[in-house]
Protein backbone atom coordinates (compact mmCIF):
# COMPACT_ATOMS: atom_id res chain seq x y z
CA UNK A 1 0.00 0.00 0.00
CA UNK A 2 1.15 3.68 -0.58
CA UNK A 3 0.43 6.79 -1.47
CA UNK A 4 -2.07 8.06 1.02
CA UNK A 5 -0.57 8.85 3.83
CA UNK A 6 1.15 11.59 4.53
CA UNK A 7 4.72 11.20 5.25
CA UNK A 8 4.84 10.81 9.57
CA UNK A 9 4.05 14.52 10.73
CA UNK A 10 6.63 15.15 13.78
CA UNK A 11 4.53 15.53 17.03
CA UNK A 12 4.38 19.40 17.31
CA UNK A 13 2.59 19.82 21.05
CA UNK A 14 5.39 20.55 23.35
CA UNK A 15 6.12 17.08 24.39
CA UNK A 16 6.81 16.31 28.22
CA UNK A 17 8.48 12.98 26.65
CA UNK A 18 10.36 11.81 24.03
CA UNK A 19 9.10 13.06 20.84
CA UNK A 20 9.46 9.52 19.18
CA UNK A 21 7.24 8.09 21.79
CA UNK A 22 3.60 8.05 21.05
CA UNK A 23 2.25 6.21 23.52
CA UNK A 24 3.76 6.61 26.95
CA UNK A 25 2.23 4.47 29.79
CA UNK A 26 3.59 4.72 33.33
CA UNK A 27 2.98 2.87 36.53
CA UNK A 28 -0.53 3.46 34.94
CA UNK A 29 -3.44 1.43 37.13
CA UNK A 30 -7.15 1.48 36.76
CA UNK A 31 -10.03 0.85 39.03
CA UNK A 32 -13.41 0.28 39.83
CA UNK A 33 -14.19 -0.09 43.65
CA UNK A 34 -11.90 -2.88 44.26
CA UNK A 35 -11.72 -4.24 40.91
CA UNK A 36 -8.17 -3.41 38.65
CA UNK A 37 -9.11 -3.17 35.28
CA UNK A 38 -5.27 -2.78 34.95
CA UNK A 39 -2.54 -2.55 37.63
CA UNK A 40 1.05 -0.93 37.42
CA UNK A 41 1.25 -0.96 33.38
CA UNK A 42 4.41 0.57 31.90
CA UNK A 43 4.77 0.27 28.00
CA UNK A 44 6.15 2.50 25.56
CA UNK A 45 4.94 2.72 22.02
CA UNK A 46 7.53 4.75 18.99
CA UNK A 47 6.55 6.21 16.00
CA UNK A 48 7.75 3.25 13.36
CA UNK A 49 6.22 0.33 16.03
CA UNK A 50 3.52 -1.71 15.15
CA UNK A 51 2.60 -3.59 18.59
CA UNK A 52 0.01 -6.74 18.88
CA UNK A 53 -1.70 -6.75 22.08
CA UNK A 54 -2.37 -10.06 23.28
CA UNK A 55 -4.38 -11.95 26.00
CA UNK A 56 -7.06 -13.56 27.24
CA UNK A 57 -10.30 -12.29 27.77
CA UNK A 58 -11.25 -10.03 30.64
CA UNK A 59 -6.88 -9.39 30.63
CA UNK A 60 -7.67 -5.90 30.49
CA UNK A 61 -6.42 -5.09 26.61
CA UNK A 62 -9.44 -2.88 25.94
CA UNK A 63 -8.59 -1.37 28.74
CA UNK A 64 -4.88 -0.45 27.79
CA UNK A 65 -6.48 0.58 24.33
CA UNK A 66 -9.12 3.16 25.99
CA UNK A 67 -5.93 4.90 27.46
CA UNK A 68 -4.14 5.10 24.17
CA UNK A 69 -7.07 6.13 22.03
CA UNK A 70 -7.17 8.94 25.42
CA UNK A 71 -10.87 7.68 25.96
CA UNK A 72 -9.98 6.62 29.82
CA UNK A 73 -7.84 8.24 32.33
CA UNK A 74 -5.80 6.23 34.98
CA UNK A 75 -6.67 6.05 38.13
CA UNK A 76 -2.86 6.11 39.26
CA UNK A 77 0.37 6.72 36.96
CA UNK A 78 0.45 8.72 34.08
CA UNK A 79 -0.33 8.48 30.22
CA UNK A 80 1.09 10.40 27.63
CA UNK A 81 -0.44 10.26 23.92
CA UNK A 82 1.32 12.29 20.86
CA UNK A 83 3.10 13.92 23.29
CA UNK A 84 0.54 14.82 25.47
CA UNK A 85 -0.12 13.91 28.85
CA UNK A 86 -3.72 12.39 29.98
CA UNK A 87 -5.63 15.26 31.88
CA UNK A 88 -3.97 17.88 31.06
CA UNK A 89 -4.73 18.38 27.62
CA UNK A 90 -8.74 19.02 25.34
CA UNK A 91 -9.22 15.18 24.56
CA UNK A 92 -11.70 16.14 22.01
CA UNK A 93 -8.62 17.55 19.99
CA UNK A 94 -6.09 14.67 20.85
CA UNK A 95 -8.77 12.21 19.78
CA UNK A 96 -8.87 13.63 15.87
CA UNK A 97 -5.11 12.71 15.78
CA UNK A 98 -6.18 9.11 17.06
CA UNK A 99 -7.97 6.85 14.00
CA UNK A 100 -9.79 4.26 15.94
CA UNK A 101 -11.59 0.93 14.99
CA UNK A 102 -13.74 -0.89 17.69
CA UNK A 103 -16.83 -2.63 18.21
CA UNK A 104 -17.90 0.28 19.88
CA UNK A 105 -16.92 2.55 17.48
CA UNK A 106 -18.95 0.26 14.58
CA UNK A 107 -21.97 -0.08 16.95
CA UNK A 108 -22.89 3.45 15.91
CA UNK A 109 -22.39 3.74 12.56
CA UNK A 110 -26.22 4.02 10.91
CA UNK A 111 -26.76 1.04 8.93
CA UNK A 112 -28.09 2.54 5.87
CA UNK A 113 -25.00 5.55 5.63
CA UNK A 114 -23.23 4.68 2.20
CA UNK A 115 -19.85 3.07 2.73
CA UNK A 116 -18.21 5.96 0.95
CA UNK A 117 -19.89 8.13 3.15
CA UNK A 118 -18.91 6.18 6.86
CA UNK A 119 -15.68 6.99 5.62
CA UNK A 120 -15.37 10.21 4.57
CA UNK A 121 -17.49 11.68 7.68
CA UNK A 122 -14.27 10.88 10.07
CA UNK A 123 -12.99 13.91 8.79
CA UNK A 124 -15.75 15.84 10.87
CA UNK A 125 -15.80 13.50 13.45
CA UNK A 126 -19.25 12.46 12.95
CA UNK A 127 -21.27 9.61 12.17
CA UNK A 128 -23.52 9.86 9.67
CA UNK A 129 -23.82 12.43 7.27
CA UNK A 130 -24.85 15.44 8.96
CA UNK A 131 -23.36 18.25 6.10
CA UNK A 132 -24.63 17.81 2.63
CA UNK A 133 -21.11 17.98 0.76
CA UNK A 134 -18.08 17.33 1.26
CA UNK A 135 -14.81 18.22 -0.39
CA UNK A 136 -13.83 16.99 -3.38
CA UNK A 137 -10.71 15.75 -1.61
CA UNK A 138 -11.81 14.52 1.21
CA UNK A 139 -13.81 12.15 -1.40
CA UNK A 140 -11.16 11.72 -3.54
CA UNK A 141 -9.24 10.07 -0.19
CA UNK A 142 -11.93 8.19 1.29
CA UNK A 143 -11.93 6.61 -2.42
CA UNK A 144 -8.58 5.75 -2.61
CA UNK A 145 -8.75 4.52 1.34
CA UNK A 146 -11.73 2.25 -0.01
CA UNK A 147 -9.47 1.05 -2.93
CA UNK A 148 -6.34 0.08 -0.63
CA UNK A 149 -8.78 -1.77 1.21
CA UNK A 150 -10.64 -4.09 -1.75
CA UNK A 151 -13.61 -1.62 -0.74
CA UNK A 152 -13.58 0.49 -4.34
CA UNK A 153 -16.65 -1.43 -5.81
CA UNK A 154 -18.75 -1.31 -2.58
CA UNK A 155 -18.47 2.54 -1.90
CA UNK A 156 -22.04 3.17 -2.64
CA UNK A 157 -23.99 0.18 -1.22
CA UNK A 158 -25.44 1.06 2.70
CA UNK A 159 -23.32 -0.24 5.14
CA UNK A 160 -26.21 -2.09 6.74
CA UNK A 161 -25.67 -4.43 3.65
CA UNK A 162 -22.34 -5.45 4.04
CA UNK A 163 -20.92 -8.71 5.29
CA UNK A 164 -18.85 -8.62 8.23
CA UNK A 165 -15.82 -8.81 6.90
CA UNK A 166 -16.53 -5.49 4.29
CA UNK A 167 -17.61 -3.60 7.50
CA UNK A 168 -14.42 -4.33 8.79
CA UNK A 169 -12.65 -3.37 5.87
CA UNK A 170 -14.68 -0.39 5.82
CA UNK A 171 -14.09 0.95 9.59
CA UNK A 172 -10.39 0.97 8.85
CA UNK A 173 -10.87 3.01 6.03
CA UNK A 174 -12.38 5.29 8.19
CA UNK A 175 -10.12 4.91 10.68
CA UNK A 176 -7.39 5.79 8.11
CA UNK A 177 -9.58 8.72 6.89
CA UNK A 178 -7.74 11.57 8.98
CA UNK A 179 -4.08 10.48 8.28
CA UNK A 180 -3.98 10.01 12.30
CA UNK A 181 -0.56 9.66 14.04
CA UNK A 182 -1.67 6.77 15.78
CA UNK A 183 -4.01 3.65 14.36
CA UNK A 184 -5.66 1.64 17.01
CA UNK A 185 -7.22 -1.86 16.10
CA UNK A 186 -9.50 -3.37 18.62
CA UNK A 187 -9.93 -7.21 17.70
CA UNK A 188 -10.39 -6.27 13.83
CA UNK A 189 -10.37 -9.87 12.90
CA UNK A 190 -13.16 -10.91 15.32
CA UNK A 191 -15.89 -12.54 13.82
CA UNK A 192 -14.59 -13.39 10.07
CA UNK A 193 -14.57 -16.22 8.44
CA UNK A 194 -10.89 -17.92 7.22
CA UNK A 195 -11.00 -16.20 4.34
CA UNK A 196 -11.88 -12.76 5.57
CA UNK A 197 -9.30 -13.33 8.37
CA UNK A 198 -6.55 -14.13 6.05
CA UNK A 199 -7.92 -10.96 3.51
CA UNK A 200 -7.56 -8.65 6.45
CA UNK A 201 -4.58 -9.83 7.54
CA UNK A 202 -2.77 -9.69 4.89
CA UNK A 203 -3.97 -5.87 3.99
CA UNK A 204 -2.99 -4.79 7.78
CA UNK A 205 0.10 -6.20 6.84
CA UNK A 206 0.78 -4.59 3.84
CA UNK A 207 -0.56 -1.40 5.95
CA UNK A 208 2.19 -2.11 8.80
CA UNK A 209 4.78 -2.53 6.40
CA UNK A 210 4.00 1.04 4.24
CA UNK A 211 6.78 3.24 6.39
CA UNK A 212 4.52 6.32 5.82
CA UNK A 213 1.75 4.52 7.72
CA UNK A 214 1.01 5.58 11.45
CA UNK A 215 2.37 3.99 14.40
CA UNK A 216 -0.52 1.17 15.18
CA UNK A 217 -1.70 -1.53 18.02
CA UNK A 218 -4.10 -3.99 17.36
CA UNK A 219 -5.55 -5.91 20.07
CA UNK A 220 -6.39 -9.57 19.65
CA UNK A 221 -6.56 -13.24 20.75
CA UNK A 222 -4.86 -15.08 18.83
CA UNK A 223 -1.38 -15.40 17.57
CA UNK A 224 -2.76 -16.71 13.98
CA UNK A 225 -4.56 -13.02 13.30
CA UNK A 226 -0.75 -11.00 14.21
CA UNK A 227 0.05 -9.23 10.48
CA UNK A 228 3.54 -9.58 8.75
CA UNK A 229 5.55 -6.52 9.57
CA UNK A 230 4.36 -6.14 13.01
CA UNK A 231 7.16 -5.63 14.96
CA UNK A 232 6.36 -6.05 18.68
CA UNK A 233 3.85 -7.35 21.51
CA UNK A 234 2.62 -6.68 24.87
CA UNK A 235 1.10 -9.98 26.59
CA UNK A 236 -1.43 -9.22 29.10
CA UNK A 237 -3.00 -11.54 32.13
CA UNK A 238 -5.03 -10.34 34.84
CA UNK A 239 -4.26 -6.31 34.01
CA UNK A 240 -0.49 -7.15 34.58
CA UNK A 241 1.85 -7.46 31.94
CA UNK A 242 3.29 -10.89 31.23
CA UNK A 243 5.99 -9.69 28.62
CA UNK A 244 7.07 -6.75 26.48
CA UNK A 245 9.26 -6.07 23.44
CA UNK A 246 10.18 -7.03 20.20
CA UNK A 247 7.90 -9.35 18.87
CA UNK A 248 10.18 -12.61 17.98
CA UNK A 249 12.00 -12.28 21.70
CA UNK A 250 8.33 -11.86 23.34
CA UNK A 251 6.08 -14.27 21.82
CA UNK A 252 7.70 -17.23 23.12
CA UNK A 253 6.20 -20.51 24.32
CA UNK A 254 6.67 -20.22 27.46
CA UNK A 255 5.23 -16.32 27.72
CA UNK A 256 2.21 -17.23 25.92
CA UNK A 257 1.77 -20.10 28.08
CA UNK A 258 2.34 -17.74 31.10
CA UNK A 259 -0.33 -15.19 29.36
CA UNK A 260 -3.06 -17.92 28.31
CA UNK A 261 -2.83 -19.90 31.45
CA UNK A 262 -2.03 -23.40 29.75
CA UNK A 263 0.79 -24.92 27.71
CA UNK A 264 1.18 -24.00 24.49
CA UNK A 265 3.76 -24.77 21.61
CA UNK A 266 4.27 -21.76 19.07
CA UNK A 267 5.24 -21.68 15.47
CA UNK A 268 6.41 -18.96 13.11
CA UNK A 269 5.98 -19.89 9.32
CA UNK A 270 6.91 -17.09 7.01
CA UNK A 271 6.27 -14.35 9.40
CA UNK A 272 2.68 -15.61 10.13
CA UNK A 273 2.29 -17.50 14.27
CA UNK A 274 0.47 -20.24 15.19
CA UNK A 275 -0.08 -21.38 18.74
CA UNK A 276 -1.42 -25.31 19.89
CA UNK A 277 -2.07 -26.35 23.34
CA UNK A 278 0.47 -29.05 24.01
N1 LIG B 1 -16.62 -0.61 34.85
C1 LIG B 1 -16.11 -1.76 35.27
N2 LIG B 1 -16.25 -2.18 36.54
C2 LIG B 1 -15.72 -3.36 36.97
N3 LIG B 1 -15.00 -4.17 36.17
C3 LIG B 1 -14.83 -3.80 34.89
C4 LIG B 1 -15.35 -2.59 34.37
N4 LIG B 1 -15.00 -2.51 33.07
C5 LIG B 1 -14.29 -3.62 32.79
N5 LIG B 1 -14.18 -4.39 33.88
C6 LIG B 1 -13.46 -5.67 34.00
O1 LIG B 1 -12.10 -5.41 33.75
C7 LIG B 1 -11.49 -6.52 33.12
C8 LIG B 1 -10.73 -6.06 31.89
O2 LIG B 1 -11.63 -5.68 30.88
P1 LIG B 1 -11.18 -5.43 29.38
O3 LIG B 1 -12.41 -5.16 28.58
O4 LIG B 1 -10.12 -4.39 29.35
O5 LIG B 1 -10.56 -6.83 29.00
P2 LIG B 1 -10.16 -7.43 27.58
O6 LIG B 1 -8.80 -8.01 27.73
O7 LIG B 1 -10.34 -6.42 26.51
O8 LIG B 1 -11.24 -8.58 27.43
P3 LIG B 1 -11.91 -9.25 26.12
O9 LIG B 1 -10.80 -9.97 25.43
O10 LIG B 1 -12.92 -10.18 26.69
O11 LIG B 1 -12.51 -8.16 25.30
C9 LIG B 1 -12.60 -7.52 32.82
O12 LIG B 1 -12.56 -8.53 33.81
C10 LIG B 1 -13.87 -6.69 32.95
O13 LIG B 1 -14.97 -7.46 33.39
Amino acid sequence: MGGVFAPAQPVTAPAPVDQDIVIAVDSVSVRRGNTYLVRDVNWRVELDERWVVLGPNGAGKTTLLSLASARLHPTQGTVHVLGERLGRVDLHELRTRIGLASATVAERIPPDETVRNVVVTASYSVLGRWRESYDRMDVARADALLSQLGMAALADRAYGTLSEGERKRTQIARALMTDPELLLLDEPAAGLDLGGREDLVRRLGELAQDPDAPAMVLVTHHVEEIPPGFTHALLVREGGVVAAGLLRDTLTAENLSKTFGLPLAVTVTDGRYAARAI
